[in-house]
């Protein structure tokens, strides 16, 4: 470790580019469960597009690669707030809702902020460490069903990199 004393490894960097992620697709169940009991629709395009528009201006020489990152987890916190949703047919409404605006957005802007900002690092960092980063992801047993198959999708341009 002498040389490199300080700076991040690349299995370091990985694991918490992933985890930023991940925490991302937990917040999923927080919107849904907010949409489940509003009755709004899962997909708000113009709320994708200010994010888009956002990372877009926000992104130098990373542009493309954000876009894709970002959109890859735009689709698969919409996959994850599905299955939820279906799973909840017929249940009552939730006692205890999140605010989207007030508390769940703020803190999905926040990890997206910190995900982008790690790009430049990522750009560096072997693909093969990603994925193994990726696989070793683990989520709450009860929501394995919503979350396993909306992972694939958040990681696929980390992954196919
Ligand atoms: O903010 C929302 O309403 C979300 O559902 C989150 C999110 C996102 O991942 O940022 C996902 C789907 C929507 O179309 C817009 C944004």
């Amino acid at each position: 470790m002498a040389a490199s004393a300080g700076a991040e490894s690349d299995r370091q960097a990985a694991e918490r580019f992933v985890g930023l992620l991940r925490q991302r697709l937990l917040l999923s169940r927080e919107v849904a469960i907010a949409k489940f009991n509003s009755g709004a629709p899962v997909e708000d395009l113009k709320r994708e597009k200010a994010l888009i528009d956002q990372t877009l201006k926000s992104t130098g020489a990373e542009h493309e690669f954000a876009y894709r990152i970002l959109r890859a987890q735009i689709e698969a916190s919409k996959a994850a707030q599905r299955r939820f949703i279906s799973k909840w047919a017929g249940h009552p409404r939730f006692r205890h809702a999140p605010n989207l605006a007030k508390d769940v957005r703020p803190k999905l802007d926040l990890l997206t902020t910190h995900m982008l900002s790690m790009l430049p690092k990522l750009h560096e960092t072997r693909p093969a460490v990603l994925r193994r980063a990726a696989t070793q992801v683990r989520w709450p047993k009860q929501d394995r069903d919503c979350f396993g198959p909306a992972w694939k999708v958040a990681v696929a341009p980390v992954v196919e990199n």
